[in-house]
């Protein structure tokens, strides 16, 4: 919910239905030609929404919301008092921006409007209430509404924290870890992905016997990619060890890159990482959640020509050679479908919490706005509020007292 309604800027865009009779507006008609409008901000509630509107009617919009001062200055941002255009009524202060074609993003007249909204809005029908609730004038159902405005917070709040992790993993790269029996090609793997001899290669089983770590750029996400010990029983202390570290990698990875010889499927070692690793992988864990497997058939050029799938039996797989490349675009492919899904991709997915900072402030007026639900007075309720905007403020840097109150003036028509 903004102070400056939606709906006003889209009418504004279209152009006036009637004539405005306030004075000294100075807008022109629009131009022929259709006015786009829309939210250009994230997604759920914000301290601050952008308005953004493209197309000829755009100067219009803004010289009327803005009447009766002209146009802002081209692509400064100015601040401005947003009335209605027809009744005049202030509705918000608000920053405002003046791109005019064809110097703009679109090429086309844009405007844009920085409204506030969010939880002093929330807060100031609670505050209404109690301070002016024997008042006739106030509205009913005032503490309703902010009620479900709370829980509409809540569940985006929500949504936002569940990412958080996501937006960590892009941040600080996503553990991938490459795993499977002895001498399958997990280090030339991780050598041909991270473009350098990070680990020795040799045909002797059990080359490698603890995790190598190298941090890397998998199909353009951040990555830690991690080599680990063949997996296999009956072996010696040392490598018993590797083993032991390479299982707790596997518990830690955000995405396992599964490692199988082509043409060694049906050794003990490797029906037994297929039982161990690979089929649990695909079951659900208790908390609903599955681990990313990949799994990948390597040593292809071992095959016999003309058959092109050694094992169509096995769960979804990808064949690969490291040793002639084959195979690798497809892997690229599908590692950045999977690191798409772990880290969240910021050009379609909501906003990333990348600070432990606004995780912490969100999470804090989460808990706040659980103490709003369970205040049985509704000064507590308020209080609760209180805190929660002051979590919010510490993220969007506003929300302040004046503009509550405001809001209880503009809003419930009080003290008039
Ligand atoms: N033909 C063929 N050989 C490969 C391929 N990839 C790896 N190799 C060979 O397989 C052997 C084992 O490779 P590594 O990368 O050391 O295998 P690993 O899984 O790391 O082995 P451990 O660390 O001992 O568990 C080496 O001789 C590699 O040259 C491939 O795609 N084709
Ligand atoms: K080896
Ligand atoms: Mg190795």
């Amino acid at each position: 919910m903004w102070r400056v309604p939606w709906t006003l800027v889209a009418r504004a865009a279209r152009g006036p239905r009637r004539p405005c009779t306030r004075q000294g507006s100075g807008s022109s008609a629009p131009r022929s030609g259709s006015t786009i409008f829309a939210l250009s901000s994230g997604q759920g509630r914000c301290g601050i929404a952008v308005i953004r509107t493209s197309g000829p009617a755009s100067g219009h919009a803004l010289r009327s919301l803005t009447a009766p001062r002209d146009l802002p200055p081209a692509r400064s941002a100015c601040l401005r008092l947003l009335r209605d255009p027809c009744s005049g009524e202030p509705l918000d202060r608000a920053l405002v921006l003046w791109f005019p074609g064809p110097q703009s993003f679109t090429g086309e007249d844009c405007a844009e409007f920085h409204v506030h909204g969010g939880p002093a809005v929330a807060l100031a029908h609670v505050e209404a209430y109690i301070d002016f609730g024997e008042d006739d004038n106030l509205e009913e159902g005032v503490l309703e509404r902010a009620d479900s405005q709370v829980q509409e917070l809540e569940v985006a709040l929500g949504t936002h924290l569940r990412d958080a992790r996501r937006g960590q993993r892009l941040r600080s790269g996503a553990h991938v870890v490459v795993a499977g029996p002895p001498n399958a090609g997990k280090s030339s793997l991780v050598n041909l992905l991270s473009r350098k001899p990070v680990s020795i290669v040799s045909s002797e089983p059990g080359t490698t016997r603890d995790v190598l770590e190298t941090p890397v750029d998998l199909a353009g996400f951040p990555a830690l990619l991690s080599d680990t010990a063949g997996l296999r029983e009956g072996i010696g202390p040392v490598e018993q060890e590797g083993v032991r570290r390479a299982r707790k990698r596997l518990e830690q990875a955000d995405l396992i890159l599964a490692v199988l010889d082509a043409s060694d499927l049906a050794s003990p070692s490797s029906c037994n990482f297929l039982d161990m690793v690979v089929s649990p992988a695909g079951a659900e864990s208790p908390n609903g959640n599955r681990q990313r497997l990949l799994l990948v058939l390597n040593k292809s050029d071992l095959l016999p020509p003309g058959d092109p799938d050694p094992s169509p039996d096995l769960p979804p797989h990808l064949l690969l050679s490291c040793l002639t490349g084959e195979g690798l675009d497809s892997l690229l492919e599908a590692l950045r479908k999977e690191l798409a899904a772990v880290c969240g991709d910021p050009s379609t997915g909501p906003p990333l919490l990348t600070r432990a900072r606004h995780q912490h402030h969100l999470q804090c007026c989460l808990d706040a706005l659980g103490h709003y639900k369970q205040a049985k007075d509704v000064s507590l309720a308020a209080e609760a509020l209180r805190v929660a905007r002051g979590h919010l403020a510490h993220l969007t840097g506003g929300g302040g007292t004046e503009e509550i109150l405001d809001i209880i003036f503009q809003d419930f028509c009080v003290g008039k």
